[in-house]
């Protein structure tokens, strides 16, 4: 995988300068499909349509669900494996940009132990009137911590997440999302985060997680799909 353009990340971890590392989007089929998923939720939203016209929309979704349904792997997207190991970025449900149901964080960016995103919560993330919902917010910082145990080099599932909302988490514009490891201690890894929106922090993150042997420490894009 390494070396393509699409469809393959960099390593979790610095480049070789010691700065941070993008990672690379998946197949570009992929992304738009989600994209225009992702619009078809907010329209739903949105829309004023009358309930008959709603109707036939309905029936319109209906008919391109089975035309994806048409063509099936043997199991769900969300098990693909990479050369024998499980893989999630494309299709996690807040990283992926493959998956209709994540935000999904966009230029990522990868240290060592570190990681830097952006995200938008539409309006489909709604809590509180006006405001991000507070479990999508915790998602988010969950998903970050993750990602910078893993570019420690210590992949590892999250034990304890504390998260603090300072103040509202705005819908619809771009968040910025930062976590980096603190400590760690055995198997124990400490991460501390926060999301921002122009330069005021909504809320941090103080998390354990646990390092799991096994579990990859670069999150690798998945298989083929949309490329052909
Ligand atoms: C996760 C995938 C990462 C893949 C990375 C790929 C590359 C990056 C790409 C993309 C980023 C992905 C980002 C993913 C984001 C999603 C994250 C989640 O959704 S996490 C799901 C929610 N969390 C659980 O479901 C855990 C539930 N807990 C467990 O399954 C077990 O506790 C487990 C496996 C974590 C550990 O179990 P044991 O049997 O191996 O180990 P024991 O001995 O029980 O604990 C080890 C140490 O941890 C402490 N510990 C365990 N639980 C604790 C707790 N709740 N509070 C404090 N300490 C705790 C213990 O006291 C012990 O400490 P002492 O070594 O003795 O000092």
């Amino acid at each position: 995988m390494a070396g393509e353009s699409s469809g393959s990340t960099s390593d979790a971890g610095s480049g070789a300068g010691g700065g941070p590392v993008e990672v690379a989007g998946p197949p570009r089929a992929r992304t738009e499909l989600a994209d225009r998923i992702r619009e078809l939720v907010e329209m739903s939203m949105w829309t004023d349509l009358a309930p008959g016209e709603l109707g036939a929309v309905a029936r319109d979704v209906a008919a391109l669900t089975e035309r994806l349904r048409d063509r099936m792997l043997p199991s769900s997207r969300m098990l693909e494996t990479v050369d024998g190991v499980p893989t999630g970025s494309v299709n996690d449900p807040v990283e992926g940009s493959g998956n209709p149901v994540a935000p999904p964080l966009t230029g990522i960016r990868m240290g060592d132990g570190e990681m830097w995103a952006s995200v938008r919560l539409g309006d489909a993330y709604q809590g509180a009137p006006g405001r991000a919902h507070g479990g999508w917010v915790s998602a988010v910082l969950d998903h970050a911590v993750g990602r910078a145990a893993a570019a420690a080099g210590t992949p590892g599932m999250t034990v304890v997440l504390n998260v603090e909302y300072h103040r509202a988490t705005p819908l619809g514009v771009p968040l910025e999302v930062h976590a980096g490891v603190a400590g760690s201690q055995g198997r124990k890894v400490y991460v501390t985060g926060r999301i921002q929106y122009d330069e005021q922090v909504t809320a941090t993150v103080s998390a354990t997680l646990v390092a799991v042997s096994g579990l990859p420490a670069r999150a690798e894009h998945t298989g083929d799909g949309g490329r052909a």
